[in-house]
């Protein structure tokens, strides 16, 4: 996928749309593994919902598989986005369903109309729900109701629909948030490790530097809606972070976003690449 001087506006932003991303450029090879860290309101979301076609540019050029999304009929941006599995930060789950239904939701793209249909009265592959659920070591429940859930097992319950959809591209907006700290390290790992034994592309955005710089090959350092620097994760220096996380690092040292932060924002420093 490639995005050429891209500027877009969060969605619902009302119509007076100034955007949020300004001019961003990069590209990603299929197969890769990206963490997007910034600061809070730098367009790490607004990036993965242009992304998944959820959000229109409103200049410059968005390449997915070789064609403009935004060009293609109806038909065919449907199954294009049938392609792509984006998890927001909570995921929208109804409260009183069974934690298998709402999993397997994530396989409705590959589905028939009447197999999603059975499904929906009986879960038709609760074997694929549960070797899911096991990967975030919560298998055990398989059968509970999403409202009995923890706001961190409501996130875990929106990964395992990632993994079992047929996407060949995984955009996860702060995957992390809602976890513990034993968790976050394992998490990241499963999902790293899943999506290049599939060879599905992963994008996701982090406000876990650490566990980006641990997990993920590349790492791109959004600020202000720009690309700060583009590199492999062993590249990443402390000054880089110190400059990308500038006016926010409170937020760096722990991944909370203090009010006073986000109050200034200092210009822009050159971006760096590889
Ligand atoms: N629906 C909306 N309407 C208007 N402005 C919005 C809307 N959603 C986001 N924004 C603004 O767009 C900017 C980028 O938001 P975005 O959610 O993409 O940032 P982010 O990097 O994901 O932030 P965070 O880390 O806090 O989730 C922010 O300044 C935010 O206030």
């Amino acid at each position: 996928m490639s995005l050429c001087a891209v500027d877009a506006a969060p969605l619902a932003a009302g119509t007076a749309r100034a955007p949020v991303l300004r001019g961003l450029s990069l590209s990603v090879e299929a197969g890769e593994a990206v963490a997007v860290i910034g600061p809070s309101g730098a367009g790490k979301t607004t990036l993965l919902q242009l992304l998944a076609c959820a959000l229109r540019p409103l200049a410059g050029q968005y390449e997915l598989d070789g064609s403009s999304p935004w060009r293609l009929g109806s038909g065919d941006l449907r199954a294009l986005r049938g392609r792509l599995f984006l998890a927001p930060q909570v995921p929208p789950l109804p409260p009183r369903q069974r934690v298998v239904t709402a999993v397997l939701a994530g396989c409705l793209p590959g589905w028939s109309f009447t197999r999603s249909l059975r499904s929906l009265l009986y879960p038709v592959d609760i074997g694929a729900a549960h070797a899911a659920l096991a990967a975030f070591d919560l298998e055990d429940k398989l059968f509970e109701r999403v409202d009995r859930l923890s706001g961190g097992e409501r996130q875990r319950v929106g990964l395992a629909r990632a993994w079992v959809s047929p996407a060949k591209l995984w955009l996860l907006d702060e995957p992390l948030s809602a976890l513990d700290p034993m968790r976050t390290s394992l998490v990241a790992q499963a999902l790293v490790q899943e999506a290049r034994r599939r060879g599905v592309t992963l994008l996701a955005s982090l406000h876990h530097v650490e566990m980006a710089l641990a997990h993920f090959p590349r790492i791109i350092g959004l600020r202000q809606g720009q690309v700060l620097f583009d590199l492999p994760a062993a590249e990443v220096t402390p000054a880089l972070l110190a400059q990308l996380y500038a006016q926010h690092e409170l937020e760096l040292a722990s991944g909370q976003m203090p009010e006073q932060a986000l109050l200034a924002q200092p210009p822009l420093p050159q971006m760096v690449c590889r």
